[in-house]
């Protein structure tokens, strides 16, 4: 489905490259979550995946095109600009250039959140922010959604509600999700693979191994993968 091809990325073309020579190929229905130490170009890669940045080297090739973006929760629930949940769906809605107000309610149900339509943004806690925002991303029904750490500002429960439908994403609608993530826990659980990025480079893993490698290495007292 995506396929990254000796992808080399700096800012002002300047040297070294913040990535170098990624290459990866990833399946449709995957879940692939991207970590890795702070200022190791997780949210770089995240934007190019987007098209927000392009190659400086190398490309990104999707043979499906439909991406559902969901970034981390911000002043979208800014209780200085009150606006209801409805009336945030429907304007994203006439962004997509989404005929049918149907797929309001629709989007809304995936994630459990049909009632809430006359609540305004601001009265919801995180967990149900960030469902919105899920919801959002699924209304231009997409093959792929990326995710900008989905756990952040949402509490025990609501993240471990947010992750099950994550996964049913992938295994009943066939959706390809990548979540940048610093929540390890998340990461083990929901994964089917994990790309580790380290000094600008990185492979993808099977979760399992890397799990693993991972309880290998922390018992042998080293501190290899730690994000
Ligand atoms: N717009 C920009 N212009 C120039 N350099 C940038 C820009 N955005 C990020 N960088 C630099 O690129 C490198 C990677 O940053 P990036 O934000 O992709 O890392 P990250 O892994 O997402 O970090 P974090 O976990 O802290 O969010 C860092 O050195 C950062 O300072």
């Amino acid at each position: 489905m995506i396929t990254i091809n000796n992808l080399c990325f700096s800012y002002n073309g300047a040297q070294p490259y913040i990535l170098e020579h990624l290459n990866l190929e990833i399946e449709q229905g995957e879940y692939i979550s991207i970590i890795g130490e702070n200022g190791s170009g997780k949210s770089t890669l995240m934007r190019l995946l987007l098209g927000f940045l392009k190659p400086t080297i190398g490309s990104i090739v999707m043979n499906k095109n439909r991406i559902g973006y969901v970034p981390q929760k911000n002043d979208f629930s800014n209780t200085n600009f009150p606006i209801t949940v409805f009336e945030a769906m429907n304007s994203y809605r006439r962004l997509l250039k989404i005929k049918e107000k149907d797929v309001i309610l629709h989007s809304l149900q995936q994630v459990g959140m049909s009632e809430y339509g006359k609540s305004l943004m601001g009265d919801l806690s995180g967990g149900q922010t960030q469902k919105i925002l899920i919801a959002r991303a699924l209304m231009g029904e997409p093959d792929l959604l990326i995710l900008d750490e989905p756990s952040t500002g949402v509490d025990i429960e609501s993240q471990k509600e947010i992750y099950q439908l994550l996964k049913r994403l992938t295994t009943e609608k066939g959706k390809t999700i990548i979540a940048v993530e610093h929540n390890l826990e998340a990461v083990f659980h929901n994964s089917t693979k994990i790309f580790h990025l380290k000094h600008g480079s990185g492979h993808l893993c099977d979760a399992q191994n890397y799990i693993k490698e991972y309880v290998k290495n922390k018992e042998g007292g080293e501190d290899d993968v730690t994000i």
